[in-house]
């Protein structure tokens, strides 16, 4: 039986991974060794006892004794904390996925990548934050990574049996997220809870935003320069807001090729669990005659400055993926306490690559933990005005 782990398996990817397994036969079909969580320890107990996992670990030590209770004499073991995340992340499982969100999932999917098995990485932060490191733990060990970001996933389809010197450019389409037809005026007020409301996909708090700002598509040509060995000028984003087209390849001939599909995580996960077979999976077949018409726009570079911010990047290197991210963690946790506007979190991360140091590639994870926690640091004291 395949072994199978799922780290943040209590979000929305987790879900939509866990619904692909109990649909194949989930625990006669697969040995589940780790599941992870955080705080939704009851979820977390309910899925590992239903799924007879090994171990069932969150991330919040605080949380061990609820875990264990709620485990009670299920067989199943507990742990708790980030050192028994990275453990639970390195036990021998032939398929992996990385669905932590923020930088949080780094260490972890570090951990995975060094198993020389396979791993489906949706946590697009880890290559943000480390990608050399992140690509050369997966080669060292002969590890397959398997891209689960739906963009991702597309180009990688896009690419299959395509020669790398031939790709000429990547175009990642981006929804637009909810304020795409808002003015900078307008979006100066926008809520939380308008934020979070994304027009075609249901995900998590985190990327909700991310989206509504565009630091997802930031984040994610970041992404798609270490998954697919691009320079910055071969990579585009582009507003298309349906999100029916996942991303596109063009080709030296002038050719592209697209990848289509609903707006469903099962779609990219089910690749990812069963390259390179293709698999019936359960998601809505499109239908081109209800459908009747795609768009696609250029991004407001004036409202979503975050695109701006990930050319600097790109052309900065890894440090500067690490400061984007954590100081953009940093401002949407004031965004969310209503301590800042919602434009104020390109401001802060702008901010923060000019104060930090952030030239080249991070050598090491302990070096990328610490620029992390310097620009956490940064951050929150220009939100709570201590400097
Ligand atoms: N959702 C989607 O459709 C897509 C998501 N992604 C990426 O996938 C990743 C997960 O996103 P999504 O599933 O939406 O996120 P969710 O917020 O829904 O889930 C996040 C998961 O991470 C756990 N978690 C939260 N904080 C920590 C922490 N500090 N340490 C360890 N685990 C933690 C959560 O546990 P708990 O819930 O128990 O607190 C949960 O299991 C992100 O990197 C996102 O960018 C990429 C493409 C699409
Ligand atoms: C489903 C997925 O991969 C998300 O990253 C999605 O692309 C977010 O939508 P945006 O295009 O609005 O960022
Ligand atoms: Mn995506």
């Amino acid at each position: 039986m395949r072994r199978i782990s799922i780290l943040g398996a209590t979000g929305s990817i987790g879900a939509s991974t866990l619904d692909l397994i109990d649909r194949a036969g989930g625990a006669e079909a697969f040995d589940v060794v780790a599941l992870t969580g955080n705080s939704n320890v009851a979820k977390l107990a309910e899925t590992a006892i239903r799924l007879r996992a090994d171990v069932a670990v969150t991330a919040d030590a605080a949380r061990l004794d609820d875990l264990r209770s709620a485990l009670g004499n299920s067989g199943v073991e507990a742990a708790a904390g980030p050192e028994a995340l990275v453990e639970a992340a390195s036990r021998p499982a032939d398929w992996i996925m990385s669905a932590i969100v923020g930088a949080a999932g780094l260490a972890p999917t570090l951990a995975a990548a060094r198993q020389g098995t396979a791993l489906a990485l949706a946590n697009k932060e880890s290559l943000v934050c480390a990608g050399q490191l992140v690509l050369d733990a997966c080669e060292g060990a002969g590890t397959q990574l398997l891209p689960a970001d739906s963009e991702h996933s597309a180009i990688f389809q896009c690419l299959c049996g395509e020669r790398q010197k031939e790709v000429e450019r990547v175009i990642l389409t981006a929804s637009g997220g909810p304020f795409r037809d808002r003015s900078r005026t307008e979006m100066e007020s926008v809520t939380p809870e308008q934020a979070v409301a994304h027009p075609n996909w249901d995900m998590g708090q985190g990327i909700s935003i991310d989206s509504a700002t565009m630091f997802n598509k930031a984040l994610e040509l970041v992404e798609a320069k270490y998954l697919f060995d691009l320079e910055p000028g071969q990579l585009e984003v582009i507003v298309h807001r349906q999100s029916i087209v996942h991303s596109m390849v063009g080709f030296a001939d002038g050719s592209l090729i697209a990848q289509l599909g609903p707006p469903d995580m099962r779609g990219a996960i089910g690749y990812a669990l069963n390259f390179p077979a293709r698999v019936d999976l359960p998601v809505e077949r499109l239908d081109f005659a209800k459908l009747a018409q795609l768009d696609f726009e250029a991004p407001d570079p004036d409202r979503f400055p975050s695109l701006r911010i990930a050319q600097e990047v790109l052309r900065k290197g890894g440090r500067a993926g690490t400061v984007m991210n954590a100081a953009k963690e940093a401002a949407m946790a004031g965004f969310l306490n209503k301590q800042i506007g919602f434009l104020d979190m390109a401001d802060l991360v702008d901010r923060a690559l000019d104060a930090l140091p952030c030239e080249g590639e991070p050598g090491a994870l302990d070096e990328v933990l610490a620029l992390d926690a310097d620009t956490r640091t940064r951050v929150a004291a220009w939100i709570e005005g201590r400097d």
